[in-house]
């Protein structure tokens, strides 16, 4: 058994990790903080938990209680690990980060996109990007982990394959993204009111959005060269879920699009290639670590489609960050992350 501190516990992901940890047979939640409801307990707020986490209460932030954790959750607003992270590494606790603060390893390029100074620059040479289809061996040797993103998961996972094979025209990707309105996380704002997201939908952050450099980094690695990206990503009526289509143009005629698919992701846990002619479903992932993909060639161009649906609080945050924990301390990779989604 090992203990793990959640830093963040009432929002959206901070919950969700309970949520799945409930599950998990090697966890022991042993701290987890909220300044504003500090002194509940977790089953008063959250009556989804009870029965699984019986006597266990919020508590301010106090780093040398979260050092004597095995790990610490970060599932924070942006710049509160670049604050705790060094002192708890320190301590020797591993840290996993829910939000962006060591995703990106230009710092000038962070600070730009998320209008702060970055606050920890001498740590990003020892944070690994969590996304274990593309880093599991640095994952299990790694101390400090910057989970990635909601939008970054699904749109690397879909360009990946056709991406390390060389088959795109890599300065005209697009990946057309729909969230829903959890990935705005609990705090209120008029825009996520029920009035005003559910019967519409509409994009945003059409000029630039701070995923952008993120997808892009990760892209540049599997494609070897800088990449060309447009991004566009939109807030849907639904709670959970991200659903992205990405098109890409083929420079050379694959053999099998499909096969190169299955292959890539064959020993994947945590992805799923459907069979030729999907259309996955944002509620077939609801609730799970799951990545549905599926690869379509419409027309008769050089057109490639790529559809790919996740949970955004789930493989896009919370269960990806159980998986890294995971391999980080040599358990089954899966572990607690096994149940199937939520249908209807
Ligand atoms: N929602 C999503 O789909 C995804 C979110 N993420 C990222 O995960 C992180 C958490 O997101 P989400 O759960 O949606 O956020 P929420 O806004 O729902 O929750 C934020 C949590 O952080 C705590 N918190 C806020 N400020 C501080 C602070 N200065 N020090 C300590 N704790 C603080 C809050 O509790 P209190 O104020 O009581 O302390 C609350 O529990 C963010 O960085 C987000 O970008 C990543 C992928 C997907
Ligand atoms: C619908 C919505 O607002 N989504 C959020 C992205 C989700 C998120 O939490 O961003 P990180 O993964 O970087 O932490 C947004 O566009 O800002």
């Amino acid at each position: 058994m090992i203990k793990v501190g959640i830093v963040g516990g009432t929002g959206y992901t901070g919950v969700e990790l309970l949520r799945l940890l409930a599950q998990h047979s090697e966890v022991e939640v042993d701290v987890i903080t909220s300044r504003s409801e500090a002194g509940m307990r977790v089953d008063e707020l959250y009556p989804n938990l009870r029965g699984h986490y019986p006597g266990l209460a919020y508590s301010e932030p106090d780093a040398r209680r979260l050092g004597n954790c095995d790990a610490v959750f970060f599932a924070t607003p942006h710049g509160v690990a670049h604050a705790l992270a060094g002192e708890l590494l320190e301590q020797g606790t591993r840290v996993i980060d829910l939000s962006a603060d060591f995703r990106l390893q230009d710092a000038d390029e962070w600070a730009n996109w998320y209008g702060q100074p970055h606050g920890a620059t001498e740590l990003l040479t020892q944070a690994v990007y969590g996304l274990p289809e593309i880093n599991r061996d640095a994952i299990r040797q790694a101390r400090l982990i910057a989970v990635p993103g909601c939008y970054p998961t699904a749109v690397q996972l879909g360009f990946i394959p056709l991406l390390e094979q060389g088959l795109l025209d890599t300065k005209r990707l697009i990946a057309d993204c729909k969230s829903g309105v959890t990935g705005a996380g609990r705090g209120a704002k008029v825009s996520f009111l029920l009035a005003e997201a559910s019967e519409s939908m509409k994009a945003y952050g059409a000029s630039g959005h701070r995923h952008l450099p993120e997808i892009r980094q990760g892209l540049d690695r599997a494609a070897g060269s800088d990449v060309g990206l447009t991004f566009v990503p939109h807030l849907t009526p639904m709670i959970r879920g991200i659903h992205a289509t990405l098109y890409g143009h083929l420079t050379r005629e694959p053999e099998d699009l499909q096969a190169l698919f299955e292959a890539r992701y064959r020993d994947e846990p945590a992805v799923d290639v459907m069979p030729p002619g999907s259309h996955p479903e944002t509620r077939s992932v609801r609730g799970t670590d799951i990545c549905r993909l599926a690869v379509h060639r419409p027309g008769d161009g050089d057109t490639v489609v790529v559809l790919a649906v996740i949970d955004n609080l789930v493989k896009g945050a919370s269960g990806q960050a159980i998986q890294n924990l995971n391999l980080m301390f040599g358990f089954d990779e899966m572990l607690g992350l096994g149940a199937a989604a939520l249908m209807p």
